[in-house]
């Protein structure tokens, strides 16, 4: 582990430095490594292990996200299977169905967990709500999580780069004394740039505060209510988004990205930086007890509960669909795609 110093409090996180590939495929030389799910992370998951030279498969049913696999290159009966099947193959299982539906498939995945094999995550969900989830592994598996910080296109996208997103990892059970080196091994294999340690419980609590905050629900809400300010006064739809949206995404987001808050200040006039230090604290302030209900939220399991309700309902899909649609044809999100297909690379 390398020590290292994030904002004056030292961690230890795992680096590629110090634990290169061929250590991780070393350690996983002998498992068969079974990607349950071609979703999100099933798709960048399996794919980044399969370039990174392990031996992977892939279970998923039958239907259109099947003919993805297939089309990635997945073949059927060699690499790609019924979910049963790979189960059964697998020595490590990687369960990436969505949270609610690996509550349903558990009793199936549970049937397959001989002595000896592995249960992965990417999520502490099912273990930490266990009471909710119903998903109790057998004492004599290992169970460990490997968590990418990001959508499981971005990994794969990265990923091809040259690139790689941070991952958490955590051990839940260690039954072959091993568990904690294989859970590294994954999340090296998976493409991650460094991984840092956490329990089921910490990634789960995080996780669900951090994509109802700022990275989902929040970024959201502020860009309505500021586009909606702006269009309140008279201003043009492309020019509240640009002024709302496009410029940081397109303009002030990769500065931010590339050297901190500080530089992409820096990067703009006087005048911006001189508001902007003026504005952040009252909205720090004023959404502070937000988050704070937010976390409260997940803290009481009330969110896992909404979860799990309303994700478990055969129509989820649908209404999810309903609910992306009513954002996506909403006049700010509109006036978005414009501006995307102006873009100059676009046109
Ligand atoms: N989406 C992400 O990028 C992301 C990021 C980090 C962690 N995670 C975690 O990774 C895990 C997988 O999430 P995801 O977003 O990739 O899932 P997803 O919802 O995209 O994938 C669902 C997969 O499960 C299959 N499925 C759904 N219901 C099923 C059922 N009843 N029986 C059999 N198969 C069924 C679908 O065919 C699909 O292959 C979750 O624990 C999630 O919290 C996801
Ligand atoms: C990609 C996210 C938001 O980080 C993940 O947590 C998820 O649930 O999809
Ligand atoms: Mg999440
Ligand atoms: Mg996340």
């Amino acid at each position: 582990m390398a020590t290292i110093n994030f904002g004056g409090v030292e961690e230890q996180v795992v680096t590629r430095e110090e634990f290169p590939l061929e250590k991780a495929r070393e350690v996983l030389a002998n498992e068969t490594i079974a990607v349950i799910g071609y979703g999100v992370q099933g798709p960048g998951q399996s794919l980044n292990m399969r370039d990174n030279g392990f031996n992977v498969i892939v279970g998923q049913r039958k239907g259109k996200t099947y003919d993805k696999a297939v089309a990635d290159g997945w073949v059927p009966g060699e690499t790609l299977f019924e979910i049963g099947e790979a189960l059964e193959k697998g020595t490590i299982i990687c369960f990436l169905l969505s949270d609610a539906a690996q509550i349903e498939l558990w009793p199936t995945v549970k049937a397959a967990l001989v002595p000896g094999k592995s249960l992965y995550f990417s999520h502490g969900f099912g273990i930490t709500y266990k009471e909710k989830t119903g998903i109790v592994p057998p004492a004599d598996v290992d169970v460990f999580l490997v968590a990418p910080k990001g959508s499981g296109t971005s990994l794969r996208r990265l990923f091809v780069e040259g690139k790689g997103l941070n991952s958490s990892f955590a051990v839940y059970q260690d039954a072959s004394g091993n568990a904690r080196t294989k859970a590294i091994a994954m999340g090296i294999g998976v493409g991650s740039g460094y991984l840092f340690e956490t329990d089921f419980y910490k990634e789960v609590t995080s996780d669900l505060t951090g994509e109802r905050g700022t990275l989902m629900g929040a970024i959201q809400g502020i860009f309505a209510a500021q586009y909606d300010v702006l269009r309140a006064n008279g201003h043009s739809p492309s020019e509240a988004f640009n002024e709302t949206v496009e410029e940081l995404t397109q303009s002030l987001m990769p500065l931010v990205a590339e050297n901190g808050m500080d530089w992409m200040y820096a990067n703009c006039s006087t005048t911006a930086q001189r508001g902007a230090l003026d504005w952040w604290k009252p909205f720090r302030d004023a959404s502070k007890p937000v988050f704070e209900q937010l976390y409260n939220s997940v803290k009481s399991q009330e969110q896992a509960e909404i979860s799990i309700t309303r994700n478990s309902q055969p129509d989820y899909r649908e209404k999810l669909e309903v609910e992306l649609a009513e954002l996506r044809e909403s006049e700010m999100w509109q006036a978005g795609k414009a501006v995307r297909s102006l873009r100059p690379e676009r046109s």
